[in-house]
């Protein structure tokens, strides 16, 4: 396979040109025929999803149409996957010491007689090319990048391990790390893309991790953290497909524009069942859009909020304190006054309690309990009038009695998350009964009106609510919406109409050994409905294979329980930088956020090497780095931009047209780039009309942002994303603004892959001396 060792060339800048042009030569035919192959593999998946259709309609037994829809769903994939090859397809050969040579691409190929023509990035044989060092050759002799526009090779880069047995020609062609600087200078697109034909031996290692345990990948700004999760995930799905592809993978970023930012880098490896999520979107059916103080925030992350909530279920399983007279039968011949007790209450309650169920699915039982108690009571009124074998029609006209039904909801209601926390938030004593643990404060910061009836409930739930609605499912049990009960009854009618069409079809066949019944639950159970990702997100209490956290230092511990449940397994990465940690109620240390889930059961990987930011930029951010913790290092840029960044003193007044002139000028060298501003919330509303004005300036909120030159942002909304200039605005007020202000600034200056600004009123803050002044 590929191409053998290259014959010595001679010597001088003609020989290396000659010698230059013979391997790209050589490599462009080699991936010519890895495009037919693909053309030709891609024609035939084509064609097979064509047949597939042909033969298909509506018609036919169930079995054939469970046997359609899986082909049509497995060639659909073939199909996508095949087509994210395209763009570099084949990026890498390695050359072996023992005359082996591959090539490494996106995929694996092989031609019609089954010879590997293409090694798959993720497979085994492929880990020398992101591993060999001239310290640990792993048998390479030789590692070549290849360069494509297009179906067009229009580089190779070669490192040799063997520089010894190299010609001269050879050893003047070597420049193996440009693929890498090519990539780290490209203008960015306001989206991340994958980086499979330039991952480090370090990220490699992580990448390629196993699978089973907690992996927590600690590293600073730009090294990677997020890039290297993602081709893990793809990693993971590659290696261990039977395992993931049921369970699925999730993906939890900090926030919508986040997840909007890395959402194409697994479809371009080929993975589309993958479900990225913010855990402010976790909770089937909201999408958490509302805001809050940093105050509330902080208390609704705070793990006594579980116990709040544990507190609140339990309240609603009221006693009376007197007993409840009930006319049951009001109005008819039969109308009865019958006593329900506190005594009686107390056993139905202990014995619904008894059961540990939560709290809604106990109140079967503790239903059951009172009507019973109720049945007995009745029947002994009734004296000889009533018939022992009429005990369950009495039981049953109790059940349906008006006054009973209303008790019962008094006492042990049924109760959703939602109205749950509303009531909570709202009623200052439903939480003062609730919250012994907290102070008044903490409460005070919790409370809010009840929201307008008309309020979209996205705007209704804050992101930190999410968890809490979550704890609170889990006590309360689930209650089934109007909505879902009007699906559900739709769901058994057209049940009822399959089993119907599959007993005809199976009595046609003349087919015994499968019922209808099964053969329906064959058809429901397959994939064909969904994909996994669509299936996990609709269930709240779905159980995933693997589950990665990125930014994961800003998860509060009422966070980290929902994420612990939906991976009972604990098969998780979880990446992040704790000198990062914005939130009130982030992390600290990874043993605090850890060791109560999954002691001595968790490692950690270190990524060391930044590259996002010019050398010339870190040496700022490391100044604040050290105002955050004298003993915290910076990672190392590997490369330097020549650009020293600068600041910029003016006056309040002027702040604002300021920021526009150095947007216009910034955005008029930018090219094709992407410009931030990042400020702190507080300038956000001064800044909102003349930036706006300028045209091509969103703000962060904007389904656009991402995709628009310029875009206003905050440091939260910042987070995990990157830009080739950033101008941080007022860098004194992001220091004060929070006990973690310091923080915030080193999150701010490191966004930058290019060019970095600071405009600021007053004094410019002692950790940013290093940024050159300048005057206007
Ligand atoms: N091996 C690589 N090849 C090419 N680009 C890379 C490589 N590693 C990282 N990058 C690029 O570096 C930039 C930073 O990566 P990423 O966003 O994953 O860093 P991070 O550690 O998550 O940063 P932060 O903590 O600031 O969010 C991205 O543009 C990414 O594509």
């Amino acid at each position: 396979m590929g191409n053998g060792p290259v014959e010595n060339a001679g010597t001088g800048n003609d020989a290396v040109q000659t010698y230059r042009e013979r391997e790209l030569k050589a490599e462009q035919e080699y991936v010519s025929t890895l495009y037919d192959r693909l053309d030709t593999l891609r024609g035939q998946a084509d064609e097979q999803l064509r047949e597939v259709h042909r033969r298909g309609g509506d018609g036919g037994t169930y079995q054939s149409r469970v046997e359609r829809e899986s082909l049509e769903e497995h060639y659909t994939g073939r199909l996508s996957q095949l087509s994210a090859a395209e763009q570099g397809l084949c990026f890498g050969r390695l050359d072996m010491k023992d005359g082996e040579s591959l090539h490494v691409g996106r995929i694996s190929m092989a031609d019609e007689d089954y010879e590997p023509l293409l090694v798959d990035w993720r497979a085994p044989a492929a880990e020398g090319f992101y591993r060999a060092t001239p310290a640990t050759p792993r048998g390479v002799r030789r590692r070549r990048q290849i360069r494509t526009k297009d179906r067009t090779v229009i580089g190779v880069d070669d490192d040799v391990f063997e520089l010894d047995e190299l010609s001269d020609a050879e050893r003047s062609a070597l420049n193996g790390e440009s693929a890498l600087f090519a990539a780290l200078t490209a203008s960015r697109t306001g989206r991340m893309h994958d980086i499979v034909s330039t991952i480090q031996g370090e990220q490699d290692r992580i990448i390629r991790s196993e699978l089973s345990g907690i992996l927590v990948v600690q590293g600073g700004p730009g090294t990677g953290k997020t890039v290297v999760a993602l081709h893990r995930a793809a990693y993971l799905l590659y290696t261990h497909r039977d395992r993931l592809a049921k369970r699925g993978v999730l993906v939890i970023g900090p926030n919508p524009t986040f997840m909007r930012y890395i959402d194409q880098v697994l479809p371009s490896l080929g993975e589309n069942d993958v479900l990225l999520s913010s855990v402010g979107q976790l909770f089937p059916g909201i999408e958490a859009a509302g805001q809050e103080t940093p105050e509330a925030v902080a208390v609704k992350g705070d793990p006594r909020m579980a116990g709040v909530l544990a507190h609140a279920v339990r309240n609603l399983q009221r006693l009376p304190d007197e007993p409840i007279t009930l006319t049951v039968n009001r109005n008819t011949v039969h109308q009865q006054e019958i006593r329900l007790t506190r005594a009686l209450c107390s056993r139905a309650r202990d014995a619904a309690r008894e059961t540990r169920q939560p709290h809604n699915h106990a109140r079967r039982i503790f239903i059951k309990e009172i009507i019973d108690g109720l049945t007995k009571r009745l029947a002994s009124k009734l004296g000889q009038t009533f018939r022992p074998e009429d005990t369950e029609d009495l039981s049953a006209e109790l059940l349906a009695d008006a006054d009973v039904q209303a008790a019962v909801k008094r006492l042990w209601p049924e109760v959703s998350p939602q109205r749950l926390l509303t009531a909570l938030y709202a009623d200052p004593k439903l939480l003062a009964d609730a919250s012994p643990e907290l102070t008044e404060a903490e409460r005070a910061a919790l409370l809010r009106p009840q929201p307008e009836k008309d309020t979209p409930e996205n705007l209704r739930w804050t992101p930190a609510d999410v968890p809490l609605l979550d704890e609170a499912a889990e006590q309360l049990g689930h209650v089934k919406s109007a909505e879902e009960r009007r699906a559900d009854q739709v769901a058994a009618h057209e049940r009822q109409e399959a089993v119907a069409y599959a007993k005809e079809a199976l009595g046609e066949m003349g087919i015994k050994m499968v019922s209808s019944e099964q053969l329906v639950a064959q058809y429901e159970g397959g994939t064909r409905f969904t994909s996994t990702a669509d299936r996990a997100r609709a269930d709240r209490t779905w159980a995933f294979g693997h589950v990665i956290i990125d930014e994961a230092q800003e998860l509060s511990p009422m966070a980290w329980r929902v994420l612990m449940r939906c991976c009972p397994s604990r098969s998780m990465t979880v990446v992040g930088d704790i000198a990062q940690t914005g939130s009130m109620s982030g992390a600290r240390s990874w043993s605090q956020v850890l060791d109560p889930y999954a002691r001595d059961r968790w490692r950690q990987e270190h990524l060391s090497m930044n590259y996002r930011t010019p050398s010339e930029i870190m040496e700022v951010a490391s100044d604040v780095l050290r105002e955050i913790d004298e003993n915290l290092v910076a990672p190392t840029a590997v490369r330097s931009s020549g650009v020293p960044p600068w600041s910029l003193p003016v006056e309040s007044a002027a702040l604002t047209d300021v920021v526009a002139r150095t947007v216009r000028e910034e955005l008029a060298g930018l090219g094709d780039g992407r410009l931030a501003v990042i400020t702190p919330p507080s300038c956000l509303d001064e800044l909102s009309a003349p930036l706006r004005a300028l045209g091509s300036v969103t703000f962060a909120d904007d389904p656009e942002a991402l995709d628009t030159p310029a875009v206003v942002l905050t440091v939260e909304q910042a987070k995990g994303l990157e830009f080739d200039s950033v101008l941080v605005v007022e860098p004194q007020e992001i220091l004060s603004v929070s006990p973690n202000g310091a923080k915030d600034l080193y999150v701010a200056l490191t966004r930058a892959t290019k060019r970095l600004g600071i405009v600021h009123t007053g004094q410019l803050p002692d950790a940013l001396a290093r940024a050159k002044p300048l005057s206007r």
